[in-house]
């Protein structure tokens, strides 16, 4: 059973209303021999919201997005996403979800425009329909003049660029995106953000993650915060902030690690 609204593909509950969370986790939890990387998730992110999941490095995002996207198993816990189970209907989450996963694996020796054709047809979508969503993909990311080339020769944003494009061709309903403004210059940004701020404002829902706070506090409607496998805080941008920068409020939250007033004194000390 899927509550997804219909879009591309036949929708079960046809003519239900979308659920009110696009993603719920309940004590998502996983381990890495003896590290534990997410240690009891509770994820919501409210349907067409603009979602950021923040926190330190090694928080356990990528891990945290990676099982609700269907790529990773959990040891326990749940997700969903649209309502249906993401590993006990993995099919029909499969069809609403675009997913721009960390250390994007893309097929190296396809042009830009093939990779995305090859990606619509395994969507099921039609050639014509996947030829006519390329070119305007194409287009709004910048890559006309670059679309025949090989993704191999394709430099990080312009990786990302397709990648993103690629995640939207299916027109999902929710989008999750691990660090995609990494290694992108600040042109290219502004044009992810121009075509994910046009894909939340028809009711779609993002989730992406970041470590670059002043872009989470433009873009985002909503915010969680990881430390240490758990989510510390999380709710709409303004509560979550506090009447602080989300900048100030992550401090406070994760505790702002020590400056290395201790250590460190050879650095920089001539002749040390
Ligand atoms: N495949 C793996 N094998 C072993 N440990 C892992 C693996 N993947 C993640 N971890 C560990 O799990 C923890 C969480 O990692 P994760 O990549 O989810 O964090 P993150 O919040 O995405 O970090 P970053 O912001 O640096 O990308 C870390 O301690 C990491 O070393």
């Amino acid at each position: 059973m899927t509550d997804f609204a219909e879009r591309d593909g036949p929708s079960v509950t046809e003519g239900a209303p979308a659920p009110a969370e696009a993603v719920r986790t309940r004590g998502l939890y996983k381990r890495f021999g003896r590290q534990v990387a997410v240690a009891g998730v509770d994820l919501v992110v409210p349907a067409g919201s603009f979602a950021g999941l923040v926190g330190p490095n090694g928080a356990g995002k990528t891990t945290t997005l990676s099982m609700i996207t269907g790529l990773l198993l959990p040891d326990a816990g749940s997700a969903e996403v649209g309502g249906s189970d993401v590993w006990r209907d993995p099919v029909a989450v499969k069809a609403h979800i675009g997913v721009l996963p960390e250390g994007l694996r893309l097929f190296e020796r396809l042009s830009g425009r093939e990779l995305l054709m090859y990606n619509g047809r395994l969507r099921g979508i039609p050639k014509d329909e996947v030829a006519r969503r390329s070119e305007e993909l194409l287009t709004v990311m910048d890559l006309v003049s670059s679309a025949d080339k090989l993704v191999v020769d394709y430099s990080t944003g312009m990786r990302k660029k397709i990648g993103l494009a690629a995640a939207l061709l299916h027109n999902p309903r929710v989008l999750f995106l691990d660090e995609p403004f990494e290694g992108v210059d600040p042109i290219s940004a502004n044009t992810l953000v121009e075509v994910l701020r046009r894909y939340t404002s028809s009711g779609s829902t993002v989730v992406f993650s970041s470590h670059v706070m002043e872009l989470v506090e433009r873009l985002c409607d909503w915010v969680s915060v990881m430390n240490l496998g758990r989510i510390v805080a999380q709710g709409p941008l303004s509560e979550v902030r506090g009447g602080q920068t989300l900048n100030e409020a992550l401090l406070h939250l994760v505790g702002a690690r020590a400056t290395g007033e201790q250590g460190l004194s050879w650095l920089g000390s001539p002749g040390a």
